[in-house]
């Protein structure tokens, strides 16, 4: 159990643990070059790690591999785990009687035995009945005993390729109580990247949604073109009546060895229990990050932090007992920002929505009184943005409380989403953090501020919540920057929902954690007064025209103000003169007309003349990820083609 930085296999003389309780070392490491930033970073790790040896007698290796420590059963009194005692008072002991590891599993036994006839999960459209919590339950453990008669075992990889249908909610469950590891992949994936995920993750199991059928067999084709052995398929057919989207039915003669409901009826051996984690940091899921900046890396969760930061984002979220959650979060996303455990943890009804429009939204809140719902701020755009006649009323009494993130969101747009009467909470994180790691928590003195203020203060990521420390450092030197709403430094985590690693990329996982904290890549100050962080940009993507540095939020804040602007987007031109100028990529809003010039004014007038952008493309769309993030290297890729504004001087 390192205090920083992986356990790296074969690096340390394990075979001295054979036999031994406990161990303790120190290890430091060569000085390395951390990528992100240029210079040249000592890295010194050092921490303690414990092997527990069921048998001193067996010549067991020890684990040293991210997937976990060496089990112990969870009914007997551990005597070696839960593995250290450090730091306990004379008479204390760790047992089973006082200690469990944690893991989402117990939200599910919790609530089918407290809220057993309440609805557990539903789909927006159509008429099939909601599943209760009671209901859930046993089809989960049926659905994990099927999955152990396929010969899936702890720390198998079960993918699942698939929309937010009810079928994904309940294997956020079942796969983790087959022991098993739940990689959800983006589901506008391509075949290619698929392909590559399902080859990296080595899923033994795929899930597939019918709707996406099409791209999951050219994604197997092109696995077992290269040699890998395919996964067992799972056919989950839910929800495709009324299923509008656009390649979104099944390719006729639609077959997989197994079709979902088959399998949960017949479930698998009768004496089948649920394989609960031997120890919380046992792996539960594997998610592959957006690509939104370079390839997917698979990013893994423990049962712990999956525990922790469920926990924590009910708290954020505000939620009460009995919440009605809407699914506009991917559930593939961060397992849809921890909420896919998190609403079991208060027995709320999931309402599961394929297709995310502004009317879906709307009518789903009337229809199913939701309460709750998350989405990147797109999400928030459609909200903002549908049309008169899909809207619908509100509930009366009470309003909807939206977590946003995923992107920075600009003020505009929760401006305008709170004058609709929504409430919105701004968290921030990564899929490194699981998710939502910081959030803008609303001080009661500011609701006297003018409309306009409140939204920029919200717009900020805030502090911290549970489990997690974050800071913005320089991170060359490792010192926190001042609060002075100037210094930029890069912000950091380190805490109980951290990820336990790059999956089998050892090299990442030491990169991203040296010196004892996650590295985000993103650059931020920190507001003076209260200290809350406030992201500039991401490192990759703000400009540096003439030696200032621009950040790229900032002016798509000022671009969003325009009364025509629906979407924008700001990359560096290459220029010859000053190494990069702004370059917006702005869509009109439906009915608008947009001219170049007159945005250039516009921006003129609110943003330093240095910052305002010098290049205004007009588009019919950006290219976003499936998460909703703007996929800015291909627009960067338009602005290089365009070439240089200026001509070099030299
Ligand atoms: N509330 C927010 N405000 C500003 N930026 C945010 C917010 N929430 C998330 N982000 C951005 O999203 C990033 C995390 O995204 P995610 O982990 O989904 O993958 P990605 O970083 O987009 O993909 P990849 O790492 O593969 O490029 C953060 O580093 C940050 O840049």
């Amino acid at each position: 159990r390192w205090a920083a930085g992986p356990a790296r296999p074969g690096r340390f003389p394990c075979r001295y643990a054979v036999g031994l309780d406990r161990m303790t070392l120190t290890v430091s490491a060569a000085t390395r070059t951390h990528a992100r930033s240029a210079p040249p970073l000592d890295m010194s790790i050092s921490g303690s790690i414990v092997f527990s040896s069921p048998n001193p007698k067996t010549k067991n290796k020890p684990t040293t591999s991210v997937t976990g420590l060496a089990p112990c059963s969870r009914t007997s009194p551990c005597a070696s785990s839960p593995p250290t005692g450090r730091g306990m008072m004379e008479g204390a002991v760790l047992c089973a009687a006082n200690h469990a590891p944690l893991t989402p599993l117990s939200f599910l036994d919790r609530s089918a035995l407290v809220y057993p006839d309440r609805p557990a999960v539903v789909a927006a459209a159509g008429d099939a009945p909601a599943r209760t919590w009671r209901e859930t339950r046993a089809r989960c453990l049926r659905l994990a005993a099927a999955l152990a008669g396929l010969g899936v075992q702890r720390r198998h990889v079960v993918a699942v390729f698939a929309q937010n249908v009810p079928a994904m909610c309940e294997l956020h469950f079942a796969v983790p109580m087959a022991g098993a590891v739940i990689c959800a992949l983006n589901s506008r994936l391509d075949a290619a990247m698929a392909s590559v995920l399902l080859r990296h993750s080595e899923a033994r199991v795929l899930f597939v949604d019918a709707a996406l059928l099409g791209v999951a067999r050219e994604a197997l084709r092109l696995l077992s073109d290269a040699g890998a052995t395919p996964p067992v398929v799972v056919l989950i057919t839910e929800l495709l009546d009324g299923c509008d989207d656009e390649g979104s039915t099944p390719s006729p003669g639609a077959s997989a060895e197994h079709e979902y409901e088959a399998l949960v009826s017949r479930g698998g051996p009768p004496e089948f229990a649920a394989r609960w984690p031997a120890d919380e940091n046992e792996p539960i899921a594997l998610n592959y990050t957006s690509g939104t900046t370079s390839r997917p890396k698979g990013v893994i969760y423990s049962h712990r932090g999956a525990y922790l930061n469920s926990l924590a984002a009910v708290l954020l979220n505000d939620m009460p007992s009995m919440p009605v959650y809407l699914w506009t979060v991917p559930m593939f996303h961060c397992n849809g920002w921890c909420m896919a455990w998190g609403v079991a943890a208060q027995g709320g009804t999931n309402v599961c929505l394929r297709k995310v429009t502004g009317a879906a939204i709307f009518d789903a809140v009337s229809r199913h009184g939701v309460t709750h719902m998350g989405g990147a701020p797109t999400v928030l755009g459609m909200i903002v943005h549908a049309a008169p006649e899909e809207r619908r009323p509100l509930p009366a009494g009470r309003k909807v409380a939206v977590m946003t993130g995923g992107a920075p969101p600009p003020p505009v747009v929760l401006f305008r989403m709170e004058a609709l009467g929504f409430l919105v909470i701004h968290s921030y994180g990564l899929t490194e953090t699981y998710g939502p790691a910081t959030v803008c928590t609303w001080r009661p003195e500011w609701d006297a501020l003018p409309a306009g203020e409140r939204a920029a203060i919200k717009a900020r990521q805030g502090l911290h919540h549970l489990g997690l420390e974050v800071d913005v450092k320089d991170p060359a030197t490792m010192r926190s920057v001042p609060a002075d709403g100037a210094t930029m430094g890069e912000v950091m985590f380190r805490g109980n929902t951290v990820m336990s690693g790059y999956y089998k990329d050892a090299a990442a996982t030491a990169e991203a954690l040296a010196g004892g904290w996650f590295r985000s890549g993103d650059l931020a100050v920190r507001v003076p007064g209260d200290g809350y962080v406030k992201i500039r940009d991401r490192s990759k993507d703000i400009i540096i025209s003439g030696g200032e540095n621009i950040s790229t939020i900032e002016v798509e804040a000022a671009l969003f103000a325009h009364p025509a602007v629906a979407e924008a987007a700001v990359v560096g031109r290459p220029d010859e003169h000053w190494g990069e100028t702004p370059c917006a990529f702005v869509v009109a809003k439906k009915g608008e007309r947009v001219e170049p010039e007159e945005v250039v004014a516009f921006c003129r007038g609110r943003l330093p003349r240095y910052m305002a952008p010098r290049t205004v493309v007009v588009v019919e769309e950006l290219p976003k990820t499936a998460t909703g993030k703007v996929q800015k290297f291909a627009l960067r890729d338009k602005a290089k083609a365009m070439g240089s504004l200026s001509t070099s001087k030299l």
